[in-house]
Parts: structure tokens; sequence; C-alpha cells
């Protein structure tokens, strides 16, 4: 069994990055700065978004961090957005979600210029997504990609069941593990709530994505052996002998499904860093799109 140590490939890519950034630099160029947009004050979210902002310090970007109120209007939210999409200085942003509920995400994501879209969430860039035309792909997918890349995982031919068809993570890497050429070239299961005899399904993949949320839903009843499992969940539960009074968990029952996989994501320290890694990738794209 290999764990695809996602905390260490993400520090490998943002050395690359940081390398890319030296080069700018010595050619007296602009260097990449990312904005990221935050509603609200949900603790998990102004973590991530935290960790972003040191991501940006540790590979030499700028970046932006604007806090609005959770009683922040639609209005205000698009206004702010399309300052951010006429402000030369900013090459990539993101609007951190989920959104309050008075705000309508599809259109906050419809008003994001998608040459700045990083998060590859505007409905241009999902469509050329799918369409295997070149464009930002999202933050977790992309990074799951690099992580079955960078440790050889074969994918063609395979059968790979995605559990989850949220826009950001199921359904872009349903896509993506269908596509022609590699990794992809799976055929893909995508699963979700009205999915009936899940374990049915699971049980006969060779590869599962993870995304759902629900703390330690995938047991080994429910892997067939030197299956490769990506855990994409993330959820905090609460933990009085932890320190902060919480623990992340992911969706995987990790003890004892890595006893069966052939490959495995740990939570935390597997796809989550690769996230971050991958939004960093982006911006950089965006900038060397912008500068070109
Ligand atoms: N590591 C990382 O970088 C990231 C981690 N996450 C984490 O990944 C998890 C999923 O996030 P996200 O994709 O935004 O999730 P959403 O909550 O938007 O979607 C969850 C999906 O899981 C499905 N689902 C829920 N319960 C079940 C069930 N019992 N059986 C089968 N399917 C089920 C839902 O089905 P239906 O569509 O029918 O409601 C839905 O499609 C969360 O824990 C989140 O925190 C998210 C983004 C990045
Ligand atoms: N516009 C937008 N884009 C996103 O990409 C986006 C979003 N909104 N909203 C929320 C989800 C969630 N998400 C995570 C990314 C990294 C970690 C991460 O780094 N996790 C660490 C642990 C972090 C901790 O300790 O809390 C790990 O897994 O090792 C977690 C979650 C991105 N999302």
């Amino acid at each position: 069994m290999t764990i695809l140590d996602g905390k260490k490939v993400s520090n490998d890519i943002k050395n690359e990055i940081t390398a890319e950034v030296d080069k700018m630099k010595a050619r007296g160029e602009k260097v990449p700065h990312l904005a990221a947009i935050i509603v609200g004050n949900d603790g998990a979210s102004l973590t991530y978004v935290g960790s972003k902002v040191k991501a940006c310090e540790r590979v030499g970007f700028e970046s932006t961090l604007v806090k609005m109120p959770d009683t922040t209007s639609e209005l205000e939210l698009l206004k702010k957005i399309k300052e951010l999409n006429e402000d030369d200085n900013i090459d990539g942003f993101i609007v951190q979600l989920p959104l309050p509920p008075q705000i309508d995400t599809q259109k906050v994501l419809l008003t994001v210029d998608p040459s700045k879209d990083v998060d590859g969430f505007h409905p241009e860039n999902f469509g050329k997504m799918a369409l295997d035309m070149s464009t930002f792909i999202p933050a977790t997918p992309f990074g799951i990609l690099e992580l079955l890349q960078r440790y050889d995982v074969d994918t063609k031919g395979k059968h790979t069941v995605v559990i989850g068809r949220s826009h950001i993570v199921g359904r872009p890497m349903s896509i993506l593990m269908s596509r022609k050429g590699w990794p992809g070239n799976s055929t893909v299961t995508l699963t979700h709530s009205n999915t009936k005899n899940i374990a049915q399904i699971t049980t006969q993949a060779d590869i599962i994505i993870s995304a759902l949320g629900v703390p330690n839903f995938l047991k080994a009843e429910m892997v067939k052996d030197d299956a490769v499992i990506i855990d994409v969940g993330i959820t905090r539960v609460e933990d009085a002998n932890h320190p902060k009074g919480y623990v992340i968990t992911g969706d995987v029952d990790f003890e004892n499904v890595s006893k069966k996989a052939s490959f495995i994501t740990p939570v935390p320290g597997g796809v989550g860093p690769m996230t971050i890694a991958m939004l960093l990738k982006n911006t950089l794209l965006a900038r060397e799109q912008r500068r070109a």
C-alpha cells in the first residue's frame, strides 16, 4: 500500500512555482497576485482562506484578502467582483463558497471574469474543461489528477467510481477521469444521494473518489482489494481531547480501508494541500496568460 502524500507533492509543486516566480523577478516582471473574497465568518472557510494567503507568501505571490460581513447584499458582492475584474494588478481571484443564502451563487460565478477565474467555476471555463480545451481546471480535481500522475497511477480502462456530484468536485472529476489521455481514459460511474446499492457499485471500482462530506462513510466492505482510494472529504468532528476541540475527518475509514488499498490519500495531508497548490498553479497560469 502506498500513501499518496499530498503534503509532500504539494510542497514539490510550491517549490516549482517558487522557481518560476524567481525567474519573473529576475526579469523585472510583476509577480502573480491572487485575491480571495470571503463573505461571513465561517470558521472552516476562514482557516482555508488563511492557508491560501500563507501559501501565496510561501511562493512569492502577492495576495489580497477581501473580507465582507455575512449581511453583504448580492449587489455589494457583485460590485466588489467587478472591481477585481477591472483591477489590472490582480491576476486571479476566487469567491469562497458557500455564500450566505441572500446571495445567488450562480450570478456570482457568472460575474467573475473568466480570464481571472482561477477556481475554474465560470461556465465558460467549465465548458472548456468538458470539451478538452485549455482552461483553468478546478483546483481540487486538478490536484487529484496531479497526484495520480506523480505517483504513476494507471487509470486507463479502469472503473472509476466518483461519490458526490457537486459542481466543484464530483461533477468535474467525473468528466476529467473519463476524458481521453492520462490521467483519464477511465470508465466512470458518478454516484450521489439517490444512488441505490452504492456498496454494490463501489466494490466493483478500481478507483474510488469520495467527495460527500460524511465522516467514515467508505468502509472496508465497500472496497475491493487493491483499489485506489482518493478521499476528498473534510469534516470537522468535535473532539474534546484535541487542543482545537475538533479533528479533521475524511469520508474514508482509513484504518481499515488502507489495509485493502493499493494507493490511498490520508486526511489531513492528502487532497486538501493539493487543492491549495493547484490554485497557486492556476494563478501562475493566469499571470502568464495576461503577460502574453
Ligand atoms: N480537500 C479539498 O480540497 C476539498 C474538500 N471538500 C470536502 O469534500 C466534501 C464534499 O464537498 P462538496 O463536493 O462541496 O460537497 P456537497 O455537499 O456540495 O456535495 C456532496 C455530494 O455528496 C452526495 N451525497 C451526500 N450524502 C450521500 C450519501 N449518503 N450517499 C451518496 N452520496 C451522497 C450529495 O448528493 P446530492 O447531489 O444528491 O445531494 C452531493 O452530490 C466535503 O467534506 C468538503 O468539505 C470540498 C472541496 C475541496
Ligand atoms: N471558491 C472556493 N474554492 C475552493 O476550492 C473551496 C471553496 N470555495 N470552499 C471550500 C472548499 C474546501 N476546500 C479546501 C481546500 C483545502 C483544504 C486543506 O488544506 N485541508 C488540510 C487541512 C486543513 C485544516 O486543518 O483545516 C488537509 O486536508 O490537510 C481543505 C478544504 C476548498 N474549497
